[in-house]
């Protein structure tokens, strides 16, 4: 039997779309694998215009590409990962991938016929949606991943070691662009009498509700973790010692205005802050100071704000 003969039922199987357009980029033949998917038939399409039958493609790209495999006679590819999908084929995938469309990878290949007419062109489609859909879902765990990675696991505001990252990299910037920037270090106050009156767990659910809490004061810039076991953190962008000082009265306000319901019971809450300002000092120093600030609004009777700066004025009058 000649080769030529087994070409039909070898198209008609593929697992690949081919399509062959002549010189005027008319079709001259689709195989099973497009007439499907395409639902169309290759009786109705053929001598018609590919831009005709197929309205939706990319078309300004696509003519571009074939106008160079004539001239050149040389194959042009692009891949799933460049463009999605050329042709708005759907995929027979059960499964949502995300997109309804076969994503493809797609060769244009110059073709001569037997009596050696150049001028043809062939366009195979590889279904590739089992790539992309492998792709989606490393990338969506690689961003769960990294989020789980910098959340703190109680109560969903950043961990310290995500949180000390950002302060670094806003004190860059801070200093590049001569922006002020502010930090409060905050810690409830009395937390382990809390925690001896109403359980660990009672301790646990006034560090999520009293988080919680804080996060909706707080503008979407301002960066909130948790720096200890009771300690948090807020670095400010943006923002010099008054606003700072602002941001931690209203903090240390609305939660000593309200309780934490647990277990049919009403838990009172203070906190006490400490809020330093960057000058230009190390992040070690500034943490340090926001640190000192803090011991002192917990030294001064719990329940207020602190400031490093005033403090050392402060100390300054007192010595
Ligand atoms: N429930 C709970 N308790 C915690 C957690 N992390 C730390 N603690 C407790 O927090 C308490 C902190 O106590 P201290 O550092 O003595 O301070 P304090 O009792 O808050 O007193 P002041 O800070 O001086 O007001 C300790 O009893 C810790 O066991 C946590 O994740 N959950």
């Amino acid at each position: 039997m000649q080769i030529a003969g087994l070409l039909q039922p070898l198209l008609a199987q593929l697992n690949s779309g081919v399509l062959v357009l002549d010189a005027e980029y008319r079709l001259v033949f689709i195989n099973q694998f497009i007439a499907r998917r395409a639902n169309l038939v290759l009786a109705e399409v053929q001598g018609r215009l590919l831009f005709d039958v197929f309205t939706d493609l990319p078309r300004a790209w696509l003519q571009r590409k074939l106008d160079s495999v004539q001239e050149l006679q040389i194959p042009a590819f692009s891949n799933w990962e460049q463009r999605q999908y050329i042709f708005k084929l759907p995929h027979l995938r059960p499964l949502s991938t995300g997109s309804q469309y076969m994503a493809q990878n797609c060769s244009i290949m110059p073709l001569s016929s037997a009596d050696n007419n150049a001028g043809y062109i062939c366009i195979l489609i590889e279904d590739a949606t089992d790539a992309f859909v492998y792709q989606q879902q490393l990338h969506s765990s690689m961003q769960q991943l990294e989020q789980a990675n910098r959340i703190d696991g109680l109560t969903g505001i950043f961990n310290r070691r995500y949180w000390q990252q950002q302060l670094q990299l806003e004190l860059q910037r801070a200093t590049r662009y001569q922006h002020p920037l502010s930090l409060l270090l905050f810690d409830l106050d009395k937390f382990k009498q809390l925690n001896d009156t109403y359980g660990h767990q009672g301790g646990d659910a006034v560090l999520i509700s009293v988080s919680q809490q804080i996060a909706t004061l707080l503008r979407d810039t301002d960066i909130f973790g948790r720096y200890g076991g009771e300690e948090f953190g807020v670095i400010l962008p943006e923002t010099a010692l008054s606003g700072a000082m602002m941001v931690a009265n209203r903090v240390c306000q609305a939660i000593a205005s309200q309780t934490v319901s647990y277990n049919q019971q009403h838990i009172a809450v203070t906190l006490s802050i400490g809020v330093a300002s960057f000058t230009g000092q190390s992040i070690d120093e500034l943490i340090q100071q926001t640190d000192i600030a803090l011991y002192n609004a917990k030294r001064q009777g719990r329940n207020c704000v602190r400031a490093y700066a005033s403090e050392q004025n402060y100390l300054k009058k007192v010595n």
